[in-house]
C-alpha cells in the first residue's frame, strides 16, 4: 500500500539554531497540510550541535558542561516552541530520558578511554534524537498529530561503517513502506531523524556528515513521494557560495546530473548520495527557505541555462611524476595509481598527455606526500621526477559543457585568467576543472562566475 500525494520536508540543522526554527518548521508543515499534502518530516541535529557531540567523543575532557550546555539549548528551544503545557511537560520530560542515556555513554567512553566506532555513532545520533522529539513537540502543540522515529525504528537499514554505512536499499523500501505508511494514512506526521540509520541488529550506525538530506531522498523514493523538500537557511542552491561570493543567484532549475555533481563537489554541503536514490524516479526535489518565494527544483529534466553553478575546492594537490620512462610503456598509468591504491589513497582526478610524458594525480592535500615519497620509492626506476604542488580546484557545473562549443569557449576564457595552472574537461562531462593557485581561488571563482551568470541574460 501507498500513501498518495506525500512530500518528505527536511529541516537542516542551519534553520533549527533555536525556538524559532521549530515553530517556522511547523508553520510550514501545517501549511503543507492546509494544500492537501502528506507530509513526513526529517530533522537535523540543532546547528553546530553535530560538531560539538563530534568533539566530546574525541577529547571528552570537560565533557559534563558541555553536555549540559548542549541540554540547555535543547531545553530553552522547547520552552520557547512548546505552547502546550501538557506537551511541554511531556517533552521535557523526554528530553530529560534522552540526555540521561547521552550521560551515560560519554560517561562510559571516558571511563573506557576509548570508544569503539559504533559507541561514538549512537552518542553523534543524539543531536538528531533529541531535535526529532522536540520537533514532533512543537508538531503537536500546533494540533498537528506526530510522533517521532528513530531512522532505524523508521525502516532504514545499513551496514559497513559506522560512520558512513551502506544503505540496504530493498530491505529498507519495504521496512519504510511498513512502518510509515500506516502513519500517513491516519493523518499522523513522522518525524524522522535524519543521518541516522541502524543495522539489522539495531545497532545504531550514521549516513556520513550532511547525511540529513540522503535521509530525505531515501524517504522519498520508499513512499514514492511526489516532492521532497529540503529547508535551509538559503532559499535554494546559488550560482556560488553566496557567503564568499556576493553576486551569487538561486539556480532555478538543476537537472540530477548537475545536481550530483554539485553535490559531489560539496556545494551547500549536500551529502554526496542526496540525489543517488530519486535519480530514477519521478519525485522532484525542492531546496528552498520557509517563506522564500525562490526555490532551486532538481528533477530528470533539469533546464536552461546551460552553465550553473561555481564552486572552489580548496584542500588539494597536484602529484606529478616526469620522465622518459613513462613513454611507451604499456601499464604505466596502473602502476602509478597502484601506489595510491595501496595506501589507501583516493584519487581524485587523474591528467596524462598524449605524449604520455607525465601523469598528474589530484589529491587530498594531505595524502600529498606520503603518496610522492612512495611513488619515489617504488617507481624511481621509470619516473625521473616527482612533484607536489599545492592547488586549489575552481569548477564550473552545467549540462550545457556536455557540448563542446560552449566548454571550448569557456576554457579559453579560463586559460586566459592568471594563475591557472592546468584545465580539466572529460568529453561529455558537465563539469570543467580549473587548477589554480590557491591564493588566486577566489579572484578566478568570482570571474568565472560572471562568466556563468553573463549567460544567463543572453541565454
Ligand atoms: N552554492 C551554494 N548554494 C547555496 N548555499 C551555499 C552554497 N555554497 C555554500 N553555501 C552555504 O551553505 C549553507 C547551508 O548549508 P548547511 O548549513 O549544510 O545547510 P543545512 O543545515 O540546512 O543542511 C548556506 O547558509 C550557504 O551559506
Ligand atoms: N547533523 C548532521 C546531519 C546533517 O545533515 O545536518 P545538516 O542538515 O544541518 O547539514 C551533520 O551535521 O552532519
Amino acid at each position: 500500500m501507498t500513501a498518495h500525494g506525500v512530500v518528505v520536508a527536511k529541516f537542516g540543522g542551519s534553520l533549527l539554531r533555536d525556538a524559532s526554527g521549530y515553530i517556522t518548521a511547523a508553520q510550514e508543515v501545517a501549511g503543507l497540510q492546509q494544500k492537501g499534502r502528506r507530509v513526513v518530516v526529517v530533522v537535523s541535529a540543532m546547528k553546530g550541535v553535530t560538531d560539538e557531540l563530534i568533539d566530546i567523543v574525541e577529547r571528552p575532557s570537560g565533557w559534563e558542561p558541555r553536555l549540559r550546555r548542549i541540554m540547555e539549548r535543547y531545553y530553552s528551544a522547547a520552552r520557547g516552541a512548546v505552547e502546550s503545557e501538557r506537551e511541554l511537560t511531556n517533552v521535557l520530560g523526554e528530553l530529560s530520558r534522552l540526555f540521561d542515556e547521552l550521560f551515560k555513554l560519554v560517561w562510559a567512553v571516558k571511563v573506557i578511554g576509548e570508544a569503539t566506532p559504533n559507541a561514538r555513532a549512537a552518542i553523534v545520533s543524539f543531536g538528531e534524537r533529541l531535535s526529532a522529539a522536540l520537533m514532533a513537540a512543537v508538531l503537536r502543540s500546533n494540533g498537528i498529530e506526530s510522533v517521532w522515529l528513530g531512522g532505524r525504528e523508521a525502516g532504514i537499514i545499513a551496514e559497513g561503517d559506522p560512520w558512513e554505512a551502506t544503505v540496504d536499499y530493498s530491505s529498507s523500501e519495504e521496512m519504510v513502506r511498513e512502518k510509515l505508511n500506516p502513519l500517513i494514512e491516519r493523518n499522523v506526521v513522522p518525524v524522522v531523524t535524519g543521518f541516522v540509520a541502524g543495522t539489522r541488529e539495531g545497532r545504531t550506525v550514521l549516513l556520513g556528515r550532511g547525511g540529513s538530506d540522503y535521509t530525505a531522498t531515501l524517504l522519498g523514493r520508499f513512499l514514492q513521494a511526489d516532492e521532497v523538500v529540503l529547508y535551509t537557511d538559503v532559499p535554494g542552491v546559488m550560482t556560488a557560495d553566496p557567503r564568499k561570493i556576493r553576486t551569487a543567484k538561486v539556480i532555478e532549475r538543476l537537472s540530477f546530473a548537475e545536481a550530483m555533481e554539485l553535490a559531489l563537489l560539496g556545494a551547500k554541503r549536500m551529502h554526496p548520495k542526496t540525489f543517488e536514490p530519486v535519480m530514477d524516479t519521478d519525485t522532484r526535489i525542492k531546496i528552498t527557505m520557509p517563506g522564500a518565494n525562490q526555490a532551486t527544483i532538481v528533477d530528470n529534466r533539469g533546464g536552461p541555462p546551460p552553465l550553473k553553478a561555481v564552486v572552489v575546492s580548496d584542500d588539494i594537490s597536484l602529484v606529478t611524476v616526469t620522465g622518459g620512462g613513462l613513454v611507451g610503456r604499456i601499464g604505466t598509468a596502473a602502476k602509478v595509481t597502484g601506489v595510491a591504491a595501496k595506501l589507501g589513497i583516493n584519487i581524485l582526478a587523474i591528467m596524462q598527455p598524449i605524449t604520455e610524458t607525465r601523469i598528474s594525480l589530484v589529491v587530498r592535500r594531505r595524502y600529498a606526500e606520503k603518496l610522492a615519497t612512495a611513488l619515489s620509492e617504488e617507481l624511481g626506476y621509470i619516473v625521473s621526477r616527482v612533484e607536489v604542488e599545492e592547488a586549489s580546484a575552481v569548477s564550473v557545473v552545467g549540462d550545457g559543457l556536455r557540448e563542446p562549443r560552449i566548454s571550448s569557449k569557456l576554457v579559453e576564457r579560463a586559460a586566459g585568467l592568471g594563475g591557472v595552472k592546468s584545465i580539466l574537461w572529460a568529453p561529455g562531462s558537465p563539469i570543467l576543472v580549473t587548477f589554480v593557485e590557491p591564493e588566486e581561488a577566489w579572484a578566478i571563482a568570482e570571474q568565472l562566475h560572471e562568466e556563468v551568470v553573463s549567460q544567463w541574460q543572453t541565454g
